[in-house]
């Protein structure tokens, strides 16, 4: 039997993460604290008395039940590694973009990228470009119509911001932001075709997902009350995903360096853990005529936003 073939990892969006080696998914500054981790459960070593310690060579690959589909920089490494925390979650560090770029390599080849879970756990992935996606939701729903799917939202100006500022700390000559925003400056037509623009349509990309899966399926996480309140966003997930409130305000801090919440211990770890310099850039100021502008673009689609999920994140 050949292996199957390993994703293209060169170009994983936003993390800097490596290709698992074979199936051991690195990053090189995901952590501020401490050395790299090691991303695959079965293979580290567990430290006595943790459910990890049972699934280690232990229990079977299965596709995911659950995946964080989106959105790009809206806060979806944060929550996954809030949520391997939990001894019922067993997730894949890396992104597999399975349901955009890979799928040709068929099921069989995304599930030997799981992790081994026992019976009762969960299985995890997380690769936000599905959100955008368009083949995404029918590719998903033919895997299993069951998948629950969690969407992390954050506001899309800021969105734009952040995932511009990815791009600048890869390609530091790209045109201005400001410069991008727009078709036409004078007449203030907005670029929609940019894809920092496009992605924060969420009520554009939702509607493509209903099409497959009904609303009670799918859990929007707030990426600005994953920042303010983690435990409480933590507490929804487990509630969504069916498991016990695990994770609690006990398990986060807030790093004043950092200026964020950070693990007060990563999952199999003892050692407090915040994410990386890839996480929580400093962004660019920009023109707050821009701003204002897109605001004014965004609060329509914020709104329908707002109708279609039945809740209000605040962001006019
Ligand atoms: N606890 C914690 N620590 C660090 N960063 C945090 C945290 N919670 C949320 N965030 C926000 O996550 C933003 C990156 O989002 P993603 O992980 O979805 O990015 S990516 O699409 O995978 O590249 C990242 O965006 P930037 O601040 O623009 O870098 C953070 O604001």
């Amino acid at each position: 039997m050949s292996k199957p073939p390993q994703p293209s990892w060169e170009d994983v969006e936003g993390d800097y993460e490596e290709p698992p080696s074979p199936l051991v998914s690195r990053t090189r500054d995901l952590l501020t604290n401490e050395p790299e981790p090691d991303w695959d459960q079965q293979r580290r070593a567990p430290e006595p008395g943790t459910m990890s310690s049972f699934s280690n060579g232990s229990g079977s690959k299965k596709l995911p039940q659950a995946i964080i589909i989106g959105v790009k920089k809206g806060g979806t490494r944060a929550l996954l590694e809030f949520l391997r925390v939990h001894p019922d979650i067993r997730a894949v560090g890396a992104e597999p973009h399975f349901f955009d770029r890979n799928y040709d390599h068929g099921l069989d080849w995304y599930r030997d990228l799981m992790p081994k879970t026992l019976e009762g756990q969960i299985t995890m992935e997380k690769t936000p470009s599905y959100f955008v996606t368009r083949e995404a939701p029918a590719r998903i729903s033919a895997m299993s119509r069951d998948t629950k799917l969690i969407v992390v939202v954050r506001d899309p100006v800021t969105r734009a911001i952040s995932d511009y500022t990815q791009t600048l700390s890869k390609k530091p000559d790209i045109p201005s932001f400001e410069s991008l925003t727009f078709k036409n400056r004078t007449t203030g037509l907005i670029d929609t075709s940019w894809s920092a623009i496009q992605i924060g349509i969420y009520a554009k990309h939702l509607d493509n997902w209903l099409q497959y899966f009904p609303m009670d399926q799918i859990l929007f996480v707030s990426g600005e009350r994953l920042i303010s309140d983690p435990a409480g966003e933590l507490g929804r997930v487990q509630d969504f995903l069916g498991l016990k409130r695990i994770i609690t305000d006990k398990h986060f801090y807030f790093n004043q360096t950092k200026g964020f919440p950070c693990l007060k211990k990563a999952e199999g770890s003892s050692k407090p853990h915040c994410l990386g310099k890839t996480k929580g850039r400093t962004h660019p100021n920009i023109d707050p005529e821009v701003v204002q502008r897109l605001r004014d673009f965004y609060r329509p689609f914020n709104m329908k936003f707002y109708q279609m999920t039945g809740h209000n994140f605040g962001w006019d």
